[in-house]
């Protein structure tokens, strides 16, 4: 049988020590579907894009992907060391992609960034564009934003509504969030209730 569903997650549970943060979760994402995820803090939001990316294990369930991965931490993580443009070349590398460096000029300038100032320099909300700037060009099929639109500003915000319209395109986008202004942009919200 073909899947048509770009996450399928069955029963999902998952314990930390002897806490649980989830409990027997169903969760899928169809193709070109945007969900917001939402729940009070410490519910499991950022566990469960955990758990979906393959970043953490579940204790108990089974999360099938179709297609690749891209994941936006809070905060997002870079070498601190090397340029906007370095950290960018890295991750394409590293996802056997050869990014031109036109590319990722063009890529930095439209996230206004810096072309070689290191990453150590910049503030939170620039970092959050560098992560944009990354997804954008890794452009997977599966888009996973944890408070994406943490640190940025009102240009920052206009660039992320565009960054999900593009992940809505290509696959699939799941948003947590305690922004309410997503929830009149997405296709269905997920309310998280604790275990
Ligand atoms: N590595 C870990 N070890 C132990 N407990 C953890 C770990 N990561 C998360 N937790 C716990 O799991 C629970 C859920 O955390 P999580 O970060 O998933 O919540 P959240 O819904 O994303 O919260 P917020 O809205 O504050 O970002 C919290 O009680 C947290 O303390």
């Amino acid at each position: 049988m073909v899947c048509s569903m770009l996450i399928e997650a069955i029963a999902v549970s998952k314990r930390y020590g002897r806490d649980w943060v989830l409990r027997n979760l169903d969760f899928q994402l169809a193709q070109h579907e945007a969900v917001a995820l939402v729940g009070p803090n410490g519910v499991g939001k950022t566990t469960l894009l955990r758990v979906l990316a393959g970043l953490v294990r579940p204790t108990q369930g089974s999360v099938k992907l179709s297609g690749r991965v891209g994941f936006l931490a809070n905060p997002p993580a870079f070498h601190r060391h090397f340029t906007g443009a370095e950290n960018l070349h890295y991750a394409l590398r590293l996802d056997g992609k050869t990014g031109g460096r036109s590319e990722i000029r063009a890529a930095l300038t439209q996230f206004g960034l810096p072309h070689d100032k290191p990453v150590l320099s910049y503030s939170s909300g620039m970092k959050k564009r560098l992560a944009m700037a990354r997804l954008h060009l890794q452009n997977p099929d599966i888009w996973l934003l944890d408070e994406p639109e943490a640190a940025l500003d009102a240009q920052g915000r206009g660039l992320l509504e565009n960054l999900v319209q593009q992940a809505r395109s290509r696959g699939g986008v799941v948003i947590a969030t305690h922004d309410k202004s997503w929830l009149s942009l997405v296709d269905r919200i997920v309310e998280l209730q604790g275990p």
